[in-house]
């Protein structure tokens, strides 16, 4: 049985919502007698007789689509990049109804929302964009713009149709929990939505594990925990299986909260589940206490762990400041990139040197690293060193047997260069200079990433959460929610996953750094010529917008 209403029909609001001119009409479609076997499933999802939206011929005609089940189909969606005048650039993010035709919208349920019907305007308009960039000169193109997150005056979920679930994958972050609560409270509260599951463990809980019912009496407290509630894990990424796995359980909303990799994997998924015709939004959520995810101000629980930093930084400080020539080394997480341990070396002011890999240095002669330690005990009497994980490893490299270990999900396994520079540090102070010193070494590596998120986070994650379920009930997919310029938008993966956020040494906040600790900047203009790639874009966080003029040069 087929219901056709007329725009008429629908309550006034609607019609002011800049329909597309392909939704005219708005179907309502109902069918009682198809069936779908276990085997010859539902391609849009719908594994019941009466989900409405679902019609008999669609989905008969699509049911020779789901045969294959192979995740390496070429078929990979186009960025979807539209233009305008002056330069205007739109990157824009997938709907549902990209590739499902004639599907229903319904009136969005929080017009009627105690809460939410008072605000004016509360609904997003359709075409909000906001710029990548905000500073601009006066005949500047107006460049890239990112579609603007919140809730949408028409949904393509009716409530009761929802089946969301919830995956956390990766490390750990302060604010996971944080997130997956308001998730499960914004589907709850905002759109009556009652199916939401976690999977347990990271990707692989898709397929190896049960699933664990979540409801806001679930997580009412989880905010308070560090961790996730739903576990993680590396690794065990199978896109066939995952997707499987979503259709069998008949999900059609899959929140991904994971780093740069998960998005990646969320952005596979994305496309095996476009391939397959499903009607299943996908939204990841950012997740990275390293700050590698390009396009967003920054990531959430970043605040909370240079914070934490903090505690071990003066740890080490007063530890230097007690003993002759004393020094605090610290080191901190950054893989790739070295956003946290440049933080926590601006917050502090007692540090005296930072060290990250996108910037390299060297060890002794003139400029270098040793010297600069003796010039400063000479001075001070004391010194603290901050050290981020990825810093130096191609010195290591050298001096160690090179072993290019892995971790399950493909991430080079790190030596610890830490310990590595204690030692070295020890040798040529006692060996060389033959002048007593006093090494505290520090690491505090997990401890800043396993606490619960700080108050500014909670309300981070609280608005990317929020964002992300009013996407996914709008009928977007395929986007991760994501903070730009302070407003919340939603990016398309390929933006996310294209390159890794890198601190730009030749950038004011490194200038910055340089400034407060007075070490050297270890530069040599051979090398930095060569490093084309770093010269491209200003660090991305926190830096109000004016790093994206000209990089300085220093030196
Ligand atoms: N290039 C990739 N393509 C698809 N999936 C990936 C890719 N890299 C990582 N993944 C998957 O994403 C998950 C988390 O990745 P990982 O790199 O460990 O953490 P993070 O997401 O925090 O960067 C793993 O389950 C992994 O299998
Ligand atoms: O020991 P684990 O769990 O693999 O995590 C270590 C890594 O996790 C991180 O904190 C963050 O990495 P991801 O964002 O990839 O999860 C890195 O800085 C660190 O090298
Ligand atoms: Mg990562």
């Amino acid at each position: 049985m087929d219901f056709v209403i007329a725009p008429s029909s629908f309550p006034s609001f609607l019609n002011r919502d800049n329909i597309p001119s392909s939704a005219g009409i708005f179907t309502l479609t109902r069918f009682s007698t198809v069936t779908f076997s276990y085997d010859h499933r539902c391609p849009r999802g719908c594994r019941s007789r009466r989900i409405p939206g679902c019609s008999r011929i669609k989905c008969s005609r699509r049911r020779d689509m789901d045969s294959s089940k192979s995740a390496t189909s070429p078929e990979i969606s186009k960025p979807k990049i539209l233009t305008g005048p002056g330069g205007y650039v739109l990157e824009d993010v997938p709907h549902l109804s990209d590739y499902i035709p004639d599907l229903t919208c319904h009136p969005n349920p929080l017009q009627d929302h105690p809460a939410y019907s008072v605000v004016k305007q509360y609904f997003v308009h359709v075409d909000d964009t906001v710029p990548q960039k905000v500073v601009v000169h006066k005949d500047s193109p107006r460049g890239i713009h990112f579609r603007r997150a919140g809730a949408r005056q028409r949904v393509y979920f009716d409530s009761d149709e929802v089946h969301a679930c919830i995956v956390t994958c990766g490390g750990l972050c302060p604010g996971l929990n944080t997130v997956i609560r308001e998730i499960v409270c914004g589907l709850y509260h905002m759109y009556g939505v009652k199916k939401v599951e976690g999977i347990d463990g990271g990707y692989r809980g898709f397929y190896a594990k049960n699933t664990v019912h979540l409801d806001p009496k679930v997580v009412n407290d989880i905010h308070k925990r560090g961790g996730t509630i739903l576990g993680t894990s590396r690794g065990g990424h199978d896109t066939s299986k995952i997707v499987d796995s979503i259709q069998d359980r008949g999900i059609n909303q899959v929140y991904i909260i994971g780093g740069d990799g998960t998005q990646r994997g969320a952005s596979v998924i994305f496309e095996e589940i476009r391939r397959r015709g499903l009607k299943v939004s996908v939204a990841g959520i950012p997740k990275t206490i390293d700050n590698d995810i390009p396009v967003i101000d920054k990531s959430f629980g970043f605040d909370t762990a240079v914070e934490e930093a903090q505690r071990a930084i003066n740890a080490a400080h007063v530890e230097a400041e007690s003993i002759d020539n004393g020094i605090g080394l610290v080191k901190l997480m950054g893989r790739y990139s070295g956003f946290i341990a440049m933080y926590a070396t601006l917050a502090s002011r007692d540090v005296d040197c930072c060290l990250i890999p996108e910037s390299p240095f060297y060890l002794e002669g003139p400029g270098g690293l040793f010297e600069y330690i003796e010039s400063r005990l000479k001075e001070n009497g004391h010194m603290v060193i901050v050290i981020a994980e990825g810093a130096g490893q191609e010195l290591l490299s050298e001096s160690m047997q090179s072993m290019a270990q892995k971790d399950a999900s493909g991430n080079k396994l790190l030596k610890d260069v830490g310990l590595w520079i204690s030692q070295g540090i020890k040798d040529y102070f006692s060996k060389q200079r033959k002048m007593p010193i006093n090494l505290k070494y520090i690491d505090p590596t997990y401890m800043i990433r396993a606490v619960p998120s700080n108050a500014s986070d909670n309300v981070y994650c609280t608005l990317l959460a929020q964002s992300a379920v009013h996407g996914a009930m709008a009928g977007y997919t395929g986007f991760t929610s994501g903070l730009v310029n302070g407003r919340q938008t939603y990016i398309p993966f390929n933006r996310i996953i294209e390159k890794q956020n890198k601190v730009v040494i030749t950038d004011r906040m490194w200038a910055r750094l340089l400034s407060s600790t007075n070490q050297p900047s270890f530069w040599n203009p051979k090398v930095s010529m060569e490093d084309k790639g770093n010269e491209e874009e200003a660090t991305e966080l926190l830096d109000n917008g004016i790093c994206g003029e000209e990089s300085p040069r220093f030196n």
